[in-house]
């Protein structure tokens, strides 16, 4: 027989030291202990009649239930009167301590700890009235159970039944005395229909205060230490490929369920605070560190479809109402003890498991006790717990039918708290793992307090999943940091791992200073490198021009501008990133500008601004060569540049309309040879005469030279001709048809189906004279503001003509 791996062992250990507490306790009580007076019906005098009941239902209302967000009245899941809380009286006789001390022991938890009873609604429940299986939701981050209490009173049914983990409880009223029933919020329970008579009951919310638990003798405490000593040590065999390592830490998931916000060392609920108090103990001794967090687990089984009379109800996850119930599972989502999308709803026999993940989603940080939201897939081999997740409630599950690679799966979804578990010598890379920003903020923090060596060696420890780990949603928000911390470790090589992840759209304006430092302690070829990176890591996203590179252009001139200003290394740097963001711009405009005219006009309008701030840049830090490299390369374009030269333009000048006369400042030439070579363009193209009223000649332009084409061009060229009616076989008609669409030419081109073959007839259009005025006009227009903005680009015109 095959070994249990360590991890396996360990929970075993752990199962084995502490049997698993009651998760309700029932009891009765002296009715002495307990006084209710009620506003409007007075003090309550046991067994409470039939009148005084009545008397209470009719100062109630309704009560309600809370399903996720919403608070609902439902009579068909909650029945029953609540009297408003403000009415209701207590006074406990002074022995009620030991009846909650006695809860406490009987719910397992550490003698140090205290329970407190908080009134949370008197409830009343005439023949008939019930409360269908809910789970109760946790108004507080101390709560950890509920008290429900029974008062005397002659009634029958109305039992409470808790159920948990397939046992139940049940706590039945009685005439004469109290019945009093403690359990775990986490407990599913109800209250069957009353048959006869009244049943009154007052409930609470049991809230824990401290207390340490049970501690474990120096057996087990070396047993466990141990087994985490060979979990940490053992390469897991769970992956066939790649090299086998050691796990990075261990995750033990805990029995009872908590919200996030309840998660807390001194609240563990039940054997869950004896577990993880003798895990922490024994973590220490084998140099471990550990940390509460919160899971979830999303499972996908094959099933067997079944079919039985299912009451519906029964996987809802109802909840008692609380108007300030904001979300009844505290993760802030919303969803509650939701059913999924409907598609979920329905009884499932499990078969195999075909898939688990197991990510943690939060955790509590030592130091501050603050709760952290993080994303952490962790290893099947990281995994072990006493119980079986499939033993719980899930929050969620999607049924799919039959999809061809499986049958019929069931997805569920589930929330378990776990203890983690891992050596000292991997608590930073396990926390930068998970939180790779604040890993950031901790090299600088460290540095600055002067150790730079450990700053270092913490930063060099990521390497093996940082570029993993630093996810596309998450770059954003760590590079800042990064950009601190890759100045903070001062070893060129490890600064550069730290930089490898990003993309140059993750650099804005405000990063320059940052840059520039950087620049001056590792050198401008350096930087130039991280650049060159960078910007080819977004090669793949060249040709989309998204919001985030519109940010990134923009913020171009002045990163530039504050490289060049810190020095010789900064101008460096500048100098490649100018060149880098050049090239992208020329490659995203280089489709564009091949499109058809119609639509031509949008795509490079849209990139004026970048070409505006790849100007201003090249102008701010006189960046002669590159700038010469962008006016010759735009001076080879063709006049369908026009747009996005023109459109550049009016985005440099208005960004720069600080100086409302360009082209004079000595920085400012690129901008006056833009200027100067579209006002050659525009001079040039409106020296053609203007069309005359008879002159239909249109030009085809270039692109194929076939017999066809050429025939084609002729009658276009004619400035008399307007239509030709032309024989054509298909295939000769179809690339006629495609040769006119391609340069969208104001010629209607129809095939008459008549004959063979069938005959293709060509008309020009009179949008022929109007779209040629309209152009002229915009030229004329475009040509008077560049040389009321470029007074220098009057000159380049005159020559043009
Ligand atoms: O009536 C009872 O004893 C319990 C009512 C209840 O479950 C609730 O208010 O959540
Ligand atoms: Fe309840």
């Amino acid at each position: 027989m095959v070994k249990p791996a360590a991890r396996d062992r360990l929970a075993a250990v752990l199962t084995r030291e502490f049997g698993e507490p009651p998760f309700a306790v029932v009891e009765q009580a002296d009715p002495a202990l307990l006084d209710v007076e009620v506003d409007g019906a007075g003090r309550l005098k046991y067994p409470v009649t039939a009148a005084q009941a009545r008397k209470l239902c009719a100062l109630g209302t309704p009560a309600r239930y809370g399903r996720g967000e919403r608070t609902l009245t439902d009579a068909s899941v909650r029945d029953t009167w609540e009297v408003p809380r403000t009415a209701v009286h207590l006074s406990w006789s002074p022995l009620f301590d030991k009846v909650l001390d006695r809860m406490r022991k009987g719910l397992g938890l550490p003698g140090s700890a205290r329970l407190r009873a908080e009134l949370h609604s008197l409830l009343v429940y005439e023949p008939g009235q019930f409360f269908l299986p809910h789970q109760d939701s946790e108004k507080h981050d101390a709560m950890v159970g509920t008290l429900a209490v029974t008062l005397p009173s002659r009634h029958s049914g109305g039992e409470l039944v808790i159920t948990q983990g397939g046992r139940s409880e049940t706590c039945s009223g009685s005439a004469s005395r109290l019945a009093l029933c403690a359990f775990y919020a986490d407990c599913r329970h109800e209250v069957r229909p009353v048959k006869s008579g009244y049943r009154i009951a007052v409930t609470f919310n049991l809230l824990l205060d401290g207390g340490a638990p049970q501690a474990s003798g120096a057996d087990t405490v070396n047993e466990a230490a141990r087994l985490l000593g060979t979990h940490f040590a053992t390469p897991s065999s769970a992956y066939s490929w790649g090299k086998a390592s050691p796990p990075k830490r261990l995750v033990y998931l805990l029995d009872h369920e908590y919200t996030e916000r309840g998660l807390s060392w001194n609240r563990l609920k039940g054997a869950d605070a004896d577990r993880a108090a003798l895990l922490r103990t024994a973590a220490e001794q084998a140099g471990c560190q550990v940390m509460l967090a919160g899971t979830k687990i999303k499972e996908t089984w094959d099933t067997y479809p079944e079919d039985s009379d299912y009451e519906d109800w029964d996987d809802e996850g109802w909840e008692d109402g609380e108007d300030d119930d904001r979300d009844s599972d505290g993760d802030g989502d919303g969803d509650g003890d939701g059913d999924g999308d409907g598609d979920g709803d329905g009884d499932h026999e499990l078969n195999d498991l075909i898939e688990r993940t197991t990510t943690l989603s939060c955790w509590v940080d030592p130091e501050t006790g603050k709760r952290e939201s993080i994303s952490l897939e962790v290893g099947e081999d990281e995994v072990c717990s006493r119980t079986s997740t499939a033993d719980f409630e899930p929050y969620e599950q999607q049924y799919e039918g039959y999809m061809g690679n499986y049958g019929n799966t069931l997805d569920r979804w589930y929330r378990r708290a776990a203890v983690v578990v891992f050596p000292d010598s991997l608590a930073f890379a396990n926390r930068a793992e998970a939180a790779p920003a604040w890993a950031m903020r901790q090299v600088a923090e460290r540095a600055r307090s002067g150790n730079v060596a450990g700053a270092r060696a913490d930063a060099a420890s990521l390497e093996p999943f940082w570029t993993a780990t630093v996810s596309p949603d998450l770059r954003g928000g760590v590079f800042g940091p990064a950009l601190k911390a890759a100045h903070a470790v001062d070893d060129p090589t490890v600064a550069a791992m730290l930089l490898a992840p990003f993309r140059s759209e993750d650099l804005l304006a405000k990063h320059a200073a940052p840059l520039s430092r950087l620049a001056k302690r590792y050198g401008g070829a350096w930087l130039g490198r991280i650049l060159g990176t960078w910007c080819a890591g977004s090669q793949g996203e060249v040709y989309g021009y998204t919001s985030e590179s519109r940010d990134w252009y923009s913020a171009l001139p002045v990163l530039c501008t504050s490289l060049t200003a810190s020095g010789r290394d900064g101008t460096a740097a500048s100098r490649a990133l100018l060149q880098a963001a050049w090239q992208r711009l020329a490659a995203t405009a280089a489709p564009r500008l091949a499109s058809p005219p119609s639509r031509r006009a949008a795509g490079l309008e849209d990139l004026g601004a970048p070409l505006a701030a790849v100007i201003a840049a090249a102008a701010n830090m006189a960046a002669t060569t590159t700038g010469d490299v962008i006016a010759a390369h735009l001076a080879g374009l063709g006049d369908e540049a026009l747009p996005w030269l023109l459109s550049g333009l009016r985005s440099f000048s208005t960004v720069h309309s600080d100086s409302t006369v360009h082209g004079e400042a000595p920085g400012d030439r690129l901008s006056a040879d833009v200027a100067a070579d579209c006002g050659r363009r525009l001079t040039r193209r409106l020296a053609r005469p203007a069309r005359a009223a008879n002159d239909w000649s249109i030009t085809l332009p270039e692109g194929c030279s076939c017999p066809l084409c050429e025939v084609l061009a002729d009658f276009l060229a004619d400035p008399t001709l307007r239509i030709r009616e032309w024989p054509l076989a298909k295939e000769n008609r179809r690339h006629v048809h495609s040769r006119i669409e391609a340069a969208e030419l104001p010629v209607d081109h129809q095939t008459r189906r008549e004959g063979r073959p069938y005959t293709l007839i060509l008309a020009k259009k009179d949008t022929l004279f109007s779209g040629e005025r309209a152009q002229r006009a915009e030229d004329e227009a475009d040509l008077r503001w560049i040389l009321a903005v470029w007074p220098s680009a009057a000159v380049a015109s005159t020559s043009a003509t």
